[in-house]
């Protein structure tokens, strides 16, 4: 069964994201330990329906009255993952629509009982909730795996990795320690706004998802005010570790609301760099450059405001053979594993948490029988 075969070295662990853009579900194969890498397997990719995302975006920033948002999760990490035969483990991060780790906490849905019962496979989900509730930011967590990804292609200095999703995040990574969760292995924190701001720009100006291709924001100019007003944000100040909601910095789009539509993209577009730029002082030391991965790394606008900014090279995660698209949901099977091996999945310096901690659920296929069992019986 799985536990032996976890017990005697690398399993094959299924991971799935579903992230702060709204635009689907990844799902990717990792085979590990939950300390080394030793390959990737298969992906895939299930979008929304414009209907499920009407009402996924609708759940963003609530806390109650989801059923309706995690049973379109749920049924659509069960489509996806059903096509994905050969998992020994599930990593199901599930959807997070509201999050505020120093107040109200973070909000996952999604029940990884009901996965591991209808894919007959142990499911390790809620990832977020045990780090918030030990007084962590419950964010970033790809930062272990960021770490092992610098083990597994042999970088012998420390690196950043960057993901521009609809929020960003940055890891810092020195993969010469062993552990991920010894103090100087790694230090992580969200950087600011990424493609989501921009994103809702697109949806209400043009009716598009996003500005593909940064083409709109190649015709604009970037408002300078807008960016000082960003830059004075008292985010950018906070030490980390730091964590944000998507729509922390949603003001954005009533700043550019008189700009045309190409100079309010291009801001957008620019305040991205500008976060991560600002951000760049809180890393231990400076990186020997900063790997880009999530969906800003297609759009060429953002990338060369990236390369303008900071002052290390800059490149997509493919340049060290990783895939950018699949970085997440291959983090949350490498996290999986930790979780059914019990290890740490965060630490003090990757979100603040006092000390490294483990954290996620772990359900097995026989679970959601027993929960409707006591839920007829009680
Ligand atoms: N070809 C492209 N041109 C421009 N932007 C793109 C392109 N492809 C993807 N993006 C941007 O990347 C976003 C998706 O990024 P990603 O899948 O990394 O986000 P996510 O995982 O949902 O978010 P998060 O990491 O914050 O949870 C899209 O919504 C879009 O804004
Ligand atoms: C609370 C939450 O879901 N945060 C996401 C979000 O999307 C990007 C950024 O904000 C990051 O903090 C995190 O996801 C990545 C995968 C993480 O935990 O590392």
């Amino acid at each position: 069964m799985f536990l032996d075969a976890l017990k005697s070295g690398p399993v094959r662990a299924l991971g799935t994201m579903s992230g702060t853009s709204l635009d689907g579900v990844d799902a990717a194969f990792v085979v590990t330990d939950g300390a080394a890498i030793f390959g990737f397997g298969g992906h895939a990719y299930r979008p929304y329906e414009a209907e499920e995302r009407a009402i996924l975006h609708a759940a963003l920033g609530r806390w109650e009255g989801l059923a309706a948002a995690a049973e379109i999760v749920e049924r659509a990490h069960l489509e996806i993952l059903s096509g994905m035969t050969g998992a020994d483990l599930v990593g199901f991060h599930g959807q997070t629509t509201a999050h505020d780790p120093g107040g109200r906490g973070t909000c996952q849905i999604g029940d990884g009982r009901r996965l591991a019962h209808a894919l007959d496979c142990p499911v390790a989900w809620d990832f977020r909730s045990a780090d918030v509730a030990a007084g962590g930011q419950g964010a970033p967590l790809a930062p272990f795996f960021h770490h092992a990804c610098a083990r597994y292609v042999g970088a012998d200095a420390p690196l950043a990795f960057l993901n521009l999703g609809g929020v960003g995040n940055i890891s810092w990574v020195d993969p010469r320690v062993a552990s991920p969760a010894a103090p100087d292995a790694c230090a992580a924190f969200d950087t600011g706004p990424a493609n989501a701001p921009l994103n809702d720009l697109m949806r209400q100006r043009r009716g598009r998802d996003l500005d593909a291709g940064g083409a709109l924001a190649a015709e604009g100019r970037a408002d300078d005010e807008v960016l000082s007003r960003l830059a004075r944000s008292n985010f950018f100040g906070r030490l980390p570790p730091k964590s944000l909601d998507r729509d922390e910095f949603a003001w954005l789009g009533g700043a550019v609301a008189d700009l045309s539509d190409a100079d309010a993209a291009a801001t957008l577009t620019e305040a991205v760099a500008l976060s991560v730029a600002l951000g760049m002082d809180h890393l231990p030391t400076p990186p020997e450059r900063i790997l880009v991965t999530g969906g800003g790394r297609h759009n060429p606008v953002m990338m060369a405001a990236l390369a303008r900014r900071l002052d290390c090279p800059v490149a997509a995660v493919e340049a060290v053979g990783l895939d950018g698209d699949m970085l997440e949901a291959q983090a949350f099977a490498y996290l999986a594993v930790r979780v059914a091996r019990g290890w740490p999945i965060s630490a003090p310096a990757t979100t603040g948490v006092p000390v490294p901690t483990g954290g996620g659920l772990l359900s097995w296929p026989g679970d959601a029988l027993e929960m409707a069992r006591r839920a007829r019986s009680g």
